[in-house]
């Protein structure tokens, strides 16, 4: 079945073009959805190869794309971005809209088995399955063989578990202050997050949780980069947990070549430590999705 997706904006960056699409979303219970994607200049000339960027709480598909300062290096590397929303839109839930890290917005990239939220809130299978046949359908230029994640905060969390499990979709991950570990109990945004969406609460949120699935692929090729910054007042409440993670990559065998975790130095959550790193994440996928 045709996604029927349809073009609202097109804004001419840095060469390329950045446009705005929408479409009625079978996975997300019907809702409308939106997405921006940003097409290098490249691509009128060669297939380009997908990075996606999954936003964090309180995000929309145009936070990263306003405030990440990612499209300069993506163009001159000839990478296309994709920035998907964080959650279905006017689902209906009722309270959905009722606290800023749960429902609406924070959607956690996850598919909800409690039948509340079931219908709408399945923002793993929208990414995984969905958006790739909604951007095949768009005709551009595009080499989705050859696509890689990167996130902030809960699209931190999104980009590595999301990588974690689809090891053979996907050639590299990166996150911006990710949540770690969102299935220990101090991380109360996975809490949150998982006792509200999944059946199994905590315990079935382990099966996306970044911590717990770097240990199953022990053996496996991984490419994973990700900052944080020791300032950010979600690293020191423990919502981040990025040594847990740390931890788990060393004893499944990961070194540095592999699994990259960098501590910087006064930095916090904002879009001010993204933007200061962006480039070098943009780098990082460019090694990897260059290679045919
Ligand atoms: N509303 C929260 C903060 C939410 C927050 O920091 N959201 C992050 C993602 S987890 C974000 O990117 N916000 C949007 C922005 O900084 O532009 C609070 O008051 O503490």
């Amino acid at each position: 079945m045709p996604l029927n997706v349809e073009k609202i904006s097109s804004n001419r960056a840095f060469g390329g073009e950045f446009n705005k699409y929408k479409f009625n979303s079978p996975v997300l219970g019907g809702t409308t959805t939106q997405f921006n994607v940003f097409i290098p200049a490249q691509a009128s000339e060669k297939l380009s190869p997908v990075l996606y960027y999954f936003a964090g709480l309180t995000c929309n598909e145009d936070t990263g794309a306003w405030k990440g300062g990612f499209i300069r290096d993506a163009a001159e590397e000839g990478i296309a971005l994709v920035f998907p929303d964080t959650s279905p839109r006017g689902a209906g839930v009722e309270g959905e809209d009722e606290s800023w890290d749960f429902g609406s917005a924070a959607g956690f990239y996850i598919n909800a088995t409690n039948s509340k939220w079931s219908k709408q809130y399945n923002m793993y299978d929208h990414i995984v399955k969905e958006l790739p046949e909604a951007i095949k359908e768009l005709g551009i230029a595009l080499d989705l063989s050859r696509s890689s994640l990167m996130g902030h905060s809960m699209g931190g969390h999104g980009a590595l578990s999301i990588y974690l499990k689809n090891l053979d979709k996907f050639r590299s991950a990166s996150a911006f202050s990710a949540i770690f570990n969102p299935s220990n109990p101090e991380c109360q945004w996975g809490r949150k997050a998982f006792s509200g969406y999944l059946n199994g609460g905590q315990e079935e949120g382990k099966s996306s949780d970044a911590t717990e699935l770097i240990r199953t692929v022990k053996g496996q090729k991984v490419a994973i980069l990700a900052d944080y910054g020791d300032a950010d007042k979600f690293y020191q409440e423990k919502q981040l947990l990025p040594e847990n993670f740390v931890a788990a990559a060393k004893e499944a065998g990961f070194d540095e070549s592999q699994v990259q975790v960098r501590s910087r130095p006064g930095y916090d959550h904002s879009y001010y430590f993204i933007s200061t790193f962006a480039p070098a994440h943009i780098k990082f996928h460019a090694q990897h999705l260059r290679e045919y």
